[in-house]
């Protein structure tokens, strides 16, 4: 990890972003009165009447609360178990190797790594999607995606203990807790991906990244359909497509939650199979139900602590640390002399 560098997390994981799924709303949760004042429309406007109805909502919040404080302490639980129970079905999936990678997208790393390359070169080789700074491009073989999703099939069906990709999404496989986070993401984000988000988002933190969340999640007609719409814990995020087959299940985009209009205007884009959508993780966006199939996505969460050490992209404050495990939630301590040359060496602007 960082130089010998803790990853921390912010407190208002605890009360923040709480997600009421009834109600496909998030809310804020210090106390009733709180809620009642701060949500109570809100949930009254998406048939929360009446006071039955209240207690259901804040009995889920305050589990979904309850939830949280054991994370980390039963994640590093299961982490351990599978680590040494777990018989994995397709070892060399667990250590990336360039085979892996599509040669589209060798070709464009290569273009961002030489001396002279700039933006409006690396967008000839890249699909932008309207001016939501949005792009698509080749990520993996086919042949690599099914390995994955066939060994990600094979943990599901174990007996190993399983943690949620994270509130919203029920059904998927955290990959820390399965190892894969030291030898393929971390390898992938540092060599492969930063090249490319450091000429597209260096305001927002692509050219220091520093760690990153990474999950896989699964839609069937009999589990998760769809996705509210919502904002990453990311300064940006890369969503690649591993298949299998699927019908309908576009994302859906609007704003960036920092330039927010009165009438969002969302914007639909489609999941190509091997093929990944980068995103700056302020910009809100959803996902439409599946009409048929499976839908499995890899899904990384690309963090810069310089960037949210000085405002948590969650409560919009500047964060209260709090210890955490492994990457944390990518907040890191800095004395308040750090930042300005923090930002500096991260040439940010
Ligand atoms: O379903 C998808 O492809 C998007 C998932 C997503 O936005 C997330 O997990 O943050
Ligand atoms: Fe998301």
């Amino acid at each position: 990890m960082s130089a010998g560098r803790p990853f921390l997390a912010c407190a208002c994981f605890f009360s923040d972003n709480i997600f009421v799924g009834r109600y496909g709303l998030h809310v804020r949760y210090r106390d009733e009165g709180q809620l009642r004042r701060d949500h109570g429309r809100a949930l009254r406007e998406r048939g929360c009447r009446g006071e039955e109805d209240f207690r259901a909502a804040l009995r889920e919040i305050e589990a979904e609360v309850q939830r949280r404080k054991q994370l980390i302490h039963q994640s590093v639980e299961r982490k351990a178990i599978i680590s040494k129970c777990y018989k994995r079905k397709h070892p060399e999936v667990y250590i990336l190797q360039d085979s892996f990678l599509a040669p589209d997208f060798l070709e464009i790393v290569s273009y961002c790594t030489s001396p002279d390359a700039h933006l409006h070169g690396l967008l000839r080789y890249i699909k932008s999607f309207s001016d939501k700074r949005i792009y698509r491009f080749p990520v993996f073989t086919e042949e690599f995606c099914q390995a994955f999703v066939d060994e990600l099939e094979n943990f599901e069906q174990s007996d190993m203990p399983k943690g949620r990709p994270n509130t919203m999404n029920n059904y998927g496989v955290l990959l820390n807790e399965l190892g894969m986070d030291e030898t393929f993401i971390t390898p992938l984000r540092e060599k492969y991906l930063q090249p490319i988000t450091a000429l597209l988002y260096p305001d927002v933190g692509g050219a220091c990244l520093d760690s990153h969340k990474a999950f896989v999640v699964k839609y069937s007609l009999h589990e998760d359909l769809d996705l509210s719409s919502h904002y990453d814990n990311a300064e940006v995020t890369l969503n690649v497509s591993l298949g299998k087959d699927f019908t309908e299940g576009s994302l859906y985009f609007g704003d960036f939650s920092q330039e927010p209009t009165p009438v969002p205007k969302y914007i639909e884009i489609e999941h190509v199979v091997a093929q990944g959508l980068l995103h700056r993780g302020g910009q809100i966006h959803g996902a439409l139900p599946i009409a048929s199939g499976e839908r499995w996505n890899l899904i990384i969460w690309m963090r810069s602590s310089a960037i949210r050490n000085r405002l948590c992209p969650m409560c919009n404050k500047k964060p209260e640390l709090v210890e955490a495990e492994g990457f944390g939630d990518g907040f890191t301590e800095t004395l308040d002399d750090d930042v300005p040359e923090t930002v500096n060496l991260c040439s940010l602007w």
